[in-house]
């Protein structure tokens, strides 16, 4: 780590996780951590031929993209974006890439093998035919990322078929691929624009820094610039206090239930952070009760726990989880939540909106259950519940109720825009905080 300069953080020794970074000053909500390229990337197959195969940019109406002509399978903004592809790794891909897709289809792979071979062979384009020596390390230092990938904690499981379907021209050095594969599921990246996933990325210094929390006080976000790989920036998302371990989530924590699995298979650890503590306090985490009446009570019981019967207010609660009562520990089954968000988007969607604004309110008090302050999840639904109630407000809001709606309009998207602003922007244009902005003009109007 001695070759990398980062000035707010510092690697120490951890018990169960090898090592741990520690902020080195003290680091306020917002402020970037790290900045890092990918080094491997690829799309998602759902959003091939819609993004750029380079800086994951979205095609629009006035950029289309071009396909390469020599495999007809990757797709670039310009010349710019093909040449840079071409260069760090497509060369390399381009006259075999058609013959391996065709042996991965013969294969019938589920969608994340299938990501897998990919990813691995760009990786593996990327580093060339033969890995750097001593002396190419000395002279060009740039193989950074690739001895910073191999020195970082395996995985628990990676089946071998993978390795066995990348050409021989990518995969002279056997024991070296079989390293780097062993490392790709506890340590890769999905990428995402606006919290929602496009692909998947290698970042070696980020996966070398960062463990995992539930309750994370940092999270990765991704800048999508022409001509370059999709770029990591890790936020701090409250204020870090210096000597403070900076994790980041490997996972959604609304995963109540699979996460303990998912931990413990794919990446080789049990969690102890506080809200898996908590949970397993809580544990086992009842079933959902069948019956709608029985679903509307326990909303309620939520939103009365949580101090947000009827309106919010100026400030978000702060609801406890390890308090939680045990008639409201169904609350947490993921099919709960699950069946929450559904009935949030179609009430708003079919313009049912005092049953949207009540299923969306109580979605919230789970959110703050379950995530820390100021994850973006949490100010992407602020987002929507101040969108569902501004369209309530215009449709129908008896003149007696304007006022106090709209003051709940104004006070939903401000909590937003709080939340929003600390994670900042990420992916494609017209996101989040454009979408915030539209309203608060609308509502100023
Ligand atoms: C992306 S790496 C993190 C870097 C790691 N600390 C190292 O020294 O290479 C992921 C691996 O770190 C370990 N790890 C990450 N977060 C952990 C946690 N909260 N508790 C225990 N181990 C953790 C697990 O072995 C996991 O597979």
């Amino acid at each position: 780590m001695s070759n990398y300069s980062i000035p707010n953080v510092e690697l120490t020794s951890h018990p169960a996780a090898r090592s741990q970074a520690r902020a080195t000053q003290a680091i306020s909500a917002g402020s970037i951590i790290i900045s890092v390229p990918a080094f491997a990337f690829a799309l998602l197959d759902a959003e091939k031929g819609q993004r750029c195969d380079v800086c994951f940019r979205r095609s629009h109406e006035t950029r289309h993209l071009k396909k390469c002509t020599g495999c007809a399978s990757y797709y670039y903004c310009d010349a710019d974006c093909q040449m840079v592809h071409w260069n760090m790794e497509h060369k390399r891909i381009c006259r075999i890439y058609n013959k391996m897709d065709a042996l991965v289809g013969s294969r019938q792979l589920a969608q994340h093998e299938r990501m897998d071979v990919l990813l691995l062979s760009h990786f593996l384009a990327r580093i060339g035919p033969r890995a750097p020596t001593d002396s190419d390390k000395a002279t060009s230092g740039d193989d950074e990322p690739l001895s910073t990938f191999v020195s970082l904690l395996p995985g628990p499981n990676s089946p071998s078929q993978i390795v066995d379907m990348i050409p021989r021209s990518l995969n002279r050095q056997q024991e070296l691929t079989r390293k780097i594969y062993a490392r790709f599921h506890n340590n890769n990246f999905t990428v995402h624009s606006h919290m929602t996933t496009i692909g998947h990325g290698v970042f070696p210094l980020a996966s070398r820094l960062f463990n995992h929390s539930c309750m994370p006080n940092a999270a990765p976000r991704y800048i999508l610039t022409p001509a370059k790989p999709p770029l990591m920036e890790v936020v701090a998302l409250r204020d870090i206090d210096i000597g403070e371990e900076v994790c980041v989530p490997y996972l959604d924590p609304a995963l109540t239930q699979a996460r303990h699995q998912i931990f413990q298979y794919t990446y080789g650890f049990i969690c102890e952070c506080n809200s898996c503590t908590a949970l397993r306090s809580l544990s086992p985490i009842p079933e959902v009760p069948q019956s709608q009446d029985a679903v509307v009570t326990i909303g309620e019981a939520l939103r009365h726990y949580a101090g947000m019967e009827k309106t919010l207010g100026q400030a978000l609660p702060a609801p406890s989880l390890v308090n939680l009562p045990v008639t409201l520990r169904c609350a947490l089954h993921e099919s709960y939540m699950e069946q929450l968000s559904g009935q949030f988007s179609k009430a708003a969607h079919e313009g049912q909106y005092s049953i949207a604004i009540e299923s969306g309110a109580t979605l919230l008090v789970l959110y703050l259950l379950i995530y820390p302050r100021n994850y973006p999840q949490i100010g992407l639904h602020l987002l929507e519940l101040a969108k569902t109630r501004w369209n309530a407000l215009i449709s129908s809001a008896a003149p007696s109720e304007a006022a106090e709606a709209e003051a709940q309009v104004r006070v939903t998207l401000s909590h937003a825009r709080q939340i929003l602003a600390v994670y900042g922007r990420e992916g494609d244009e017209n996101g989040p905080l454009d979408e915030l902005q539209n309203l608060e003009g609308l509502l100023d109007e």
